[in-house]
């Protein structure tokens, strides 16, 4: 099934179909959301120290970060779960200091923790959530097909395994068509089959220009799902670029050669560097090389730079 379009019938076309035409024709549309000097603290601790940062329209930003460096906070805030202690968040426009109320019809939010209700099935789960938003249950079915759950629909949700459980809190976000979706830690923990339904669906949202901010440890997701990369360590925004970017600036691409040696076959990784070339063309030289393919810089790789606490301690200008 095709989602449908995650705006409310009758501003379908004027707003988010037309806000993305207008991007694409160049005419710059306001944040989704903006993020001025954001802080949380728990008692001494401070867990999100100042982050700034906006999210435009259509745009899917990933926050990334070693463990505890306040992704988990700073979504709570996001969502409107935690107070901050200082600093702003504004979602359409509108302070969230106000209170979620002007906004909460074009949220959706998937907690880190389910919280669904066992006893009931995912139908009955889900037919509470389309009552609450006076959404039809006609989108019910629909939806459980398209996350291949609909077989199970009538079973309690005590029943379900952890990939299906996450799937119908997707489902359960996604109900009542919100233009904005929070994902904390979406496909952590799932198997390859749950966590591939869960991001194609995702990419198929993405598509439909909806705009979403998730957390993840998995770096294969961030790289296929994420516009923009926000690495958060210490509580402090350390870089926000595209995963392009972040391969090109921290990355260290290679190459990996595979050739003859007596009489056996071996491999190495070389960076590009000018001694290492002149091996090669040694190599080359006496027609040993077997093969040569060269190597992106891996996120993952990135990860661990980034994560390095002098890295983290550079100064934003430089970075962002
Ligand atoms: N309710 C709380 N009370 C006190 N300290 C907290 C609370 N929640 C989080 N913290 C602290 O805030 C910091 C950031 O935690 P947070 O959960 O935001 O990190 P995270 O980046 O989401 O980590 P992970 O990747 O492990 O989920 C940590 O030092 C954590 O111990």
């Amino acid at each position: 099934m095709a989602h449908r379009r995650l705006t409310k019938p009758g501003r379908e076309t004027k707003d988010a179909l037309g806000s993305l035409r207008l991007q694409k024709q160049g005419v710059n549309m306001p944040d989704v959301v903006v993020v001025n000097n954001l802080m949380k603290k728990y008692g001494q601790r401070l867990a999100v120290a100042g982050l700034s940062f906006s999210v435009g329209p259509g745009q899917t930003l990933g926050l990334l970060g070693p463990n505890g460096a306040g992704k988990t906070t700073t979504m709570r805030m996001l969502m409107g779960l935690s107070r901050p202690s200082s600093g702003s968040i504004s979602i359409f426009g509108i302070p969230l200091a106000n209170g979620l109320k002007q906004v909460h019809s074009r949220i959706g939010v998937v907690f880190e923790k389910p919280n669904l209700m066992e006893n009931l099935s995912a139908y009955q789960n889900l037919a509470l959530s389309c009552k609450l938003y006076g959404q039809p249950l006609s989108r019910i079915q629909s939806l459980l097909e398209r996350m291949d759950l609909w077989s199970r629909a009538r079973d309690p949700v005590r029943s379900y395994s952890k990939g299906m459980r996450q799937r119908i809190l997707i489902i359960r976000a996604l109900i009542h068509e919100p233009e904005l979706l929070f994902l904390d830690e979406p496909c952590s923990g799932l198997d390859p089959v749950s966590s591939r339904i869960i991001r194609d669906y995702l990419l198929e949202l993405k598509r439909g220009g909806i705009t979403i901010i998730l957390t993840s440890h998995d770096m294969t997701e961030v790289d296929e799902l994420c516009d923009q990369i926000g690495f958060i360590n210490h509580g402090e925004l350390v870089v926000m670029a595209e995963p392009r970017e972040l391969k090109e600036r921290f990355g260290q691409s290679g190459l990996k050669v595979t050739f003859r040696q007596d009489s056996q076959i071996s491999e190495a990784v070389i960076a590009p560097t000018s001694e290492n070339l002149g091996w090669l063309a040694g190599l080359y030289a006496e027609n040993r090389v077997v093969a040569v393919h060269s190597m992106e810089a891996t996120l993952d790789e990135i990860f661990r730079k980034l994560s390095d606490s002098k890295l983290g301690q550079q100064p934003s200008d430089e970075l962002h």
